[in-house]
């Protein structure tokens, strides 16, 4: 595994470590959200609450959350956290039970034990200095209600920068393309296809470590499709063969925005997909661009960009805001003054630049 293609890199162990924990995360994900959620977005009272900004947390969530901080804590116990939940969300002892059988089977360290501790571990404030793993436990919850795509989040900063990357992706096959069908998920002009990704039978984990390039295995228990192969952007600058990568969501990110963009630059093809899946598409070239433009004032947390920003530029791909600015983790859990993510193969960076920067002038003067 990532053991033979990083040999000797300075931070081996832990994107080893990270890369076989968030891999059994992914698995139980998967397995409490085929119990849990079907496609008619009906799910099971005792696995979804509602937060404050009503956002749904399940039993997912909260599980990953105790597994990955739980062992990391075991394995580098000097080592900060920053995670997306709270025990606060764990809302009676019949929920953390069901926590706790849950991480008896996925757990090699025993953390069963310490499921309110394991997941506040996350709640370190970030910033600048030091070793501190960044976490979204379960990226797309929307996408896992709806029993589609969603992933398991994981980056390590040090002293502020991204240098690992892992994106455990459970729904999304590991093979080279993944099955696409028409989806009403936004409404295209016409001549414009809008797509989704179908959901695969073995899922996969990309990981990357900065400067060693990004890799991608499939979470299959079949040892011999197993196998990590590196990954890389596709060269593409021709806009007809181009597919944008977006949110399905269109209050996580305009769609009328990002449609307005993609016709500047002639790109017809839209593949809405939930979660940082997105920069795993890109990675291994299955799409060009990743545009994400939520309504104004919304500040981004740093668990949605850091470990796909780690992933993408591995492979050869560019992630900046709508400015072209680098993305900066160091100023604690949020992505201050950042306005749009965009996310490219590299390639077509400074043309998408100039287009989402067109379509902005436009939409202050409009709006
Ligand atoms: N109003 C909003 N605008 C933009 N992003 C939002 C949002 N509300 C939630 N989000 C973020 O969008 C993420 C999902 O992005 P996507 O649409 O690409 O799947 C969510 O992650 P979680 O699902 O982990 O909460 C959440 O952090
Ligand atoms: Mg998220």
């Amino acid at each position: 595994m990532a053991r033979s293609l990083l040999a000797g890199h300075r931070l081996q162990h832990e994107l080893e470590s990270a890369v076989d924990i968030v891999s059994r995360a992914s698995r139980m994900a998967r397995e409490i959200q085929k119990r849990y959620c079907d496609a008619t977005q009906t799910v099971g009272d005792a696995t979804t609450l509602a937060k404050a900004d009503a956002s749904p947390v399940t039993i997912a969530d909260l599980a990953v959350q105790a597994l990955i901080l739980g062992e990391l804590h075991m394995l580098f116990p000097e080592d900060r956290f920053v995670a997306e939940e709270t025990s606060s969300s764990v809302q009676d002892e019949r929920m953390e039970g069901a926590i706790r059988t849950w991480l008896t089977q996925y757990s090699t360290r025993g953390v069963d034990e310490r499921v309110r501790d394991s997941i506040d571990l996350g709640s370190d404030a970030g910033g600048c200095r030091g070793r501190i793993w960044v976490l979204d436990p379960v990226d797309g919850t929307k996408g896992f209600l709806r029993n589609q795509q969603f992933c398991i989040a994981l980056a390590l900063l040090v002293d502020g920068l991204a240098e690992l990357g892992v994106l455990g992706c459970p729904n999304l096959s590991a093979a080279q393309e993944a099955e696409r069908i028409a989806s009403g998920y936004t409404e295209g002009i016409e001549g414009e296809k809008c797509l989704t990704i179908v959901n695969g039978t073995d899922g996969c984990v990309f990981f990357a470590a900065r400067g060693a390039g990004a890799y991608m295995q499939s979470l299959t228990d079949r040892r011999e499709q197993a196998l990590p192969q590196q990954i890389h952007v596709n060269a593409n600058t021709d806009p007809s063969w181009a597919v944008m990568a977006e949110s399905v969501e269109s209050g996580h990110s305009s769609h009328s925005l990002t449609g307005k963009m993609i016709r500047i630059l002639g790109i017809r093809q839209r593949l809405g997909v939930d979660s940082q899946c997105k920069y795993g598409l890109l990675s291994r070239g299955e799409a060009c661009v990743f545009l994400r433009f939520p309504r104004p004032g919304y500040v981004e947390n740093i668990w949605d960009h850091a470990a796909g920003t780690v992933v993408l530029t591995e492979a050869g791909g560019r992630v900046t805001d709508a400015l072209g600015g680098e993305l900066d983790f160091s100023h604690g859990r949020k992505l201050p003054n950042v306005r749009g993510i965009v996310a490219t193969n590299g390639h077509m960076h400074p043309a998408v630049l100039a287009a989402v920067k067109h379509v902005l002038a436009e939409d202050v003067t409009s709006g």
